[in-house]
Order: C-alpha cells, then sequence, then structure tokens
C-alpha cells in the first residue's frame, strides 16, 4: 500500500486533497509543508501532497521555494479541490463574533477571509498557525472567546461547533494541490475525474535586458502551446533576480518541449522541468461525501 505524506494534523483541506484522491493507503501527517516535501525526499513516504495555489490567495510561496530551492522532487500529478472556510468556535462558546479575542488559521485561509475579518471581527488578534486543522486543535484547548478558520471535517472530528459558514471573501474557492514523488512518472488514478495534463517549467534569464522574457514567450507561442500559468519568484540572490514558473496546459512531449528547451539554452536561459502531470478534480459532491 501507498505510503502518503500530507500536511496535517486531521481536518486539513490538504488531508480532504488526499482523501479524495487515493482510496486505499496509508496517510501520514506532518506538521508543515517542508517536513512532507523532507519526507518524500528521504523516501520515508512513496508520495507526498502539498498545497500550491488558491484561487483568492495565489500561489503558496513555501511550496514553490522549497520545490526549486531545496528538493529536486517532480511533480506528479495535480488535484483541484473546492475550498469552504468556516469559522469555528468551541462548543461551549455561547457569545457572537464580536466578542471572539483570538482567531487563528494558517496564512493562506486567513488571507481567503480577509474582508470577513475586517468587517466581522476587528477586534480579533490574528494567530498564524502551520495548518487550519491545527487551528482547530488550539481553539479545542484554548477554549473562551478564541476561533479557527477551518473546515467542516475539522470542525466535526475536533469537536468545534461552526459559528459562521463560508466566510471566505468570494466564492468559487479552489486551492490547487500537488502530488511529489521521487519519479517522474505520472500518477494515473482511476477513481478520480481527470481534466488535462499539464507540464511545468522553471526558467531562469540569463541577465535582464530588454524583451528577454518576450523572447522565453515566444517560444512557447510560436509552437502555439497553451500557458496556464506565468509566476515570477525571487533567485534569492539579489533584489531584481527571478526566475519564472510556466504552466504548459499540455504532455511533455519529444518534439515540442525539448524544441522549446533547445531554443531557451541558446537565448542563454536555464531549464528546468518541475513535472508533467495528469490534473485532477475532486468534486464538491465527493467532498460532501467525505464530510459525512
Ligand atoms: O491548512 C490547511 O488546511 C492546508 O491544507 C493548507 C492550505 C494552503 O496552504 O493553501 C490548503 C488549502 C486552503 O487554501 C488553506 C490552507
Amino acid at each position: 500500500m501507498n505510503k502518503v505524506g500530507y500536511l496535517g494534523p486531521k481536518g486539513t483541506f490538504t488531508k480532504m486533497a488526499v482523501d479524495g484522491l487515493f482510496d486505499e493507503i496509508d496517510s501520514v501527517s506532518y506538521k508543515t509543508i517542508p517536513a512532507c516535501i523532507d519526507a518524500v525526499n528521504a523516501g520515508e513516504v512513496d508520495l507526498g501532497v502539498v498545497p500550491i495555489e488558491n484561487a483568492i490567495e495565489g500561489s503558496v510561496h513555501l511550496t514553490l521555494d522549497y520545490l526549486i530551492h531545496h528538493v529536486d522532487l517532480p511533480i506528479v500529478a495535480e488535484a483541484t479541490v473546492p475550498i469552504r472556510q468556516h469559522l469555528l468556535v468551541h462548543p461551549s462558546f455561547e457569545g457572537d463574533i464580536g466578542d471572539i479575542e483570538e482567531i487563528y488559521s494558517h496564512t493562506q485561509a486567513i488571507s481567503q477571509c480577509h474582508q470577513f475579518i475586517h468587517q466581522n471581527a476587528p477586534q480579533a488578534h490574528i494567530e498564524y498557525t502551520a495548518s487550519t486543522g491545527q487551528a482547530a486543535q488550539l481553539v479545542l484547548e484554548k477554549g473562551a472567546r478564541t476561533a479557527a478558520i477551518a473546515n467542516e471535517k475539522a470542525a466535526r472530528e475536533i469537536g468545534l461547533k461552526i459559528l459562521k459558514s463560508d466566510v471566505h471573501d468570494y466564492p468559487n474557492n479552489h486551492t490547487r494541490f500537488v502530488v511529489l514523488k521521487q519519479d517522474s512518472q505520472p500518477l494515473s488514478l482511476e477513481h478520480t475525474e481527470k481534466n488535462g495534463f499539464k507540464t511545468s517549467i522553471m526558467v531562469t534569464l540569463p541577465r535582464d535586458y530588454a524583451g528577454a522574457l518576450h523572447q522565453v514567450l515566444s517560444a512557447f507561442s510560436w509552437r502555439q502551446m497553451n500557458l496556464s500559468k506565468i509566476e515570477s519568484r525571487p533567485m534569492k540572490t539579489g533584489l531584481g533576480n527571478y526566475f519564472f514558473i510556466i504552466d504548459v496546459n499540455q504532455e511533455y512531449d519529444d518534439v515540442l518541449f525539448p524544441g522549446v528547451q533547445a531554443e531557451l539554452r541558446a537565448l542563454g536561459c536555464q531549464v528546468r522541468v518541475l513535472g508533467s502531470y495528469p490534473t485532477y478534480v475532486v468534486s464538491d459532491e465527493k467532498i460532501k461525501q467525505l464530510n459525512q
């Protein structure tokens, strides 16, 4: 049975992604995203599932940067999961939102609910936690006037009550998770809905000059390769030094991708393929089933 590492403890959205993707696995909880990625790297687990991007808040920089700077692990699958954030309180809490003194959650979850907090609980002090599951656990321990932003499963499993549901600021909230493995063989999952294939590429420009990024993008454009995302991240070597992560909406092949790589290298760019992988969707229905 495959051992799958994830950002835990119980009740996290990452655990939900794991349960939505896999049928029979042995899941192993890690306290942080780097600890989960390290576990895959060290061979402690066969696969690791970590969040990479949210529809409201954007990229999970911790994941992106760790994949770029600290390990060389390919992405072998992606899963898009619907995200509903709720305000959870201790079962003994009798007050209203205005009585809450502390709100705990993961930075991504807090960011998805900034407006809600600003308008309904401006008095609350925000405490960041390693995951939403950990935030829920803390509310159970601290009780009184604390609240967590987390999901319905966390409320049920940890024993909190939902004071206000759907507190994320925009509807259509989804998070993309990636599955990491030591070998780059794409992960085929029979029982999960698949909606495409992607290849993620990291490109470092040789230096800053007029039209450099334009030249990089034209290598994809004249081959009619559709890009779904481009993001720049600091190289961490000094202000103004960036690399680009480019998601291409197709599977790595023997013609187009080697052509792009050769063209980019001829421009002096460094190119690294971060993975070529199927993209799966965990449906609202599946999440409802998991919540029962
Ligand atoms: O804290 C959790 O529950 C997580 O699984 C992490 C995480 C994230 O980092 O994006 C996952 C999905 C949500 O977007 C909020 C938090």
